[in-house]
């Protein structure tokens, strides 16, 4: 089946759960089998941080929007099928880019993966626009909260701006029991409601374990929100992890048997894997390792 490959991940307000939702979409793609770019186009912000440990003269998209280096020269290995490019920190290499470079950039990565998507910038401004118009498709991201859903409406105007098409609202942190009808925001937008995704306190755990929320709980309702979400999206089968796999939650104290360096730049993304599982294992250790040598 066709599918897009560039996807915006995109909101109005900050901090609503757009870096959460990309890596667990791309997490979830990689397991699949897909090979997956996750981008952080929210230049000066590190939002992949907690996911990527960067020494401080580390290769990140500034150098690339810099004109220095190829996008591949700035992408890291995650795990199996995934890398992530991430922005750099440095206010003075962030004053020398370019957002124009992006292009570029993003076509790049639309030749060489399945899946790209861009983690962008809360808020107007250039280099936010910029990516709602590269992307195939933009997601636009809200909590249930009356200032994120009227921000969102901001995302929804600048993508319409930028020439982008909307795929649709995800619905971050709800509460259930709660009243409020997620269709009605979605129809006050006047976009399709693509899901909803609960308000689940193992969600900032894994930021902490530097893990991906699908790797670290699989089991919780946020992951499973996110499952369905990347099997519609993708129109991919997504099989429900098995209650007896160890996690990265269950297996946190446990020794990593993957000894790859996730900082290295990736060369070329790994061949696809029909084992999931075995590459969930993967995922697991390769990010535990990450976070080990913060
Ligand atoms: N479903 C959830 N349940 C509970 N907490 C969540 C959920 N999703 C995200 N969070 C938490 O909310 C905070 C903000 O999430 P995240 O960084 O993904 O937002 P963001 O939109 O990318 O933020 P920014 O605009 O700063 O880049 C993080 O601490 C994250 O762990």
């Amino acid at each position: 089946m066709s599918h897009e490959t560039v996807y915006a991940i995109a909101s109005g307000k900050g901090g609503v759960g757009k870096t959460t939702t990309t890596v667990n979409l791309g997490t979830v793609l990689a397991q699949a089998g897909e090979r997956v770019a996750i981008v952080d186009t929210d230049l000066g912000m590190a939002n992949l941080a907690g996911f990527v440990s960067l020494t401080p003269d580390a290769t990140t998209l500034h150098d690339v929007l810099a004109g220095d280096v190829s996008i591949e020269d700035a992408t890291y290995r995650l795990a199996d099928n995934i890398v992530a490019v991430p922005s750099g920190t440095d206010l003075d290499e962030y004053a020398k880019t370019s957002p124009e470079g992006l292009r570029e950039a993003v076509s790049e990565l639309r030749s060489t993966y399945d899946y790209v998507f861009l983690d962008v910038g809360a808020g107007v401004s250039h280099e936010t626009v910029l990516p709602l118009g590269l992307a195939d498709s933009v997601v636009v991201i809200s909590t249930p909260e009356p200032a994120a859903v009227q921000d969102s409406q901001k995302t929804v105007e600048l993508t319409e701006r930028a020439g982008g098409d909307i795929a649709g609202l995800v619905i971050t942190r709800t509460h259930p029991g709660s009243d409020i009808s997620y269709d009605e925001i979605a129809d006050r937008l006047d976009i399709p409601l693509l899901g909803t995704v609960p308000d689940d306190p193992t969600s900032r755990e894994s930021v902490c374990a530097g893990t991906p929320l699908v790797v670290y709980d699989p089991q919780s309702p946020a992951s499973d929100s996110y499952r369905r979400l990347a099997a519609d999206l993708s129109g991919i089968e997504i099989p429900t992890p098995s209650s007896e796999e160890e996690t990265a939650k269950s297996a946190e104290s446990t020794e990593t048997a993957d000894s790859s360096d996730p900082t290295e730049p990736a060369t070329e993304p790994e061949p696809e894997t029909d084992e999931q599982e075995a590459a969930h294992d993967d995922v697991s250790s390769a990010i535990t390792e990450a976070e080990s040598e913060h």
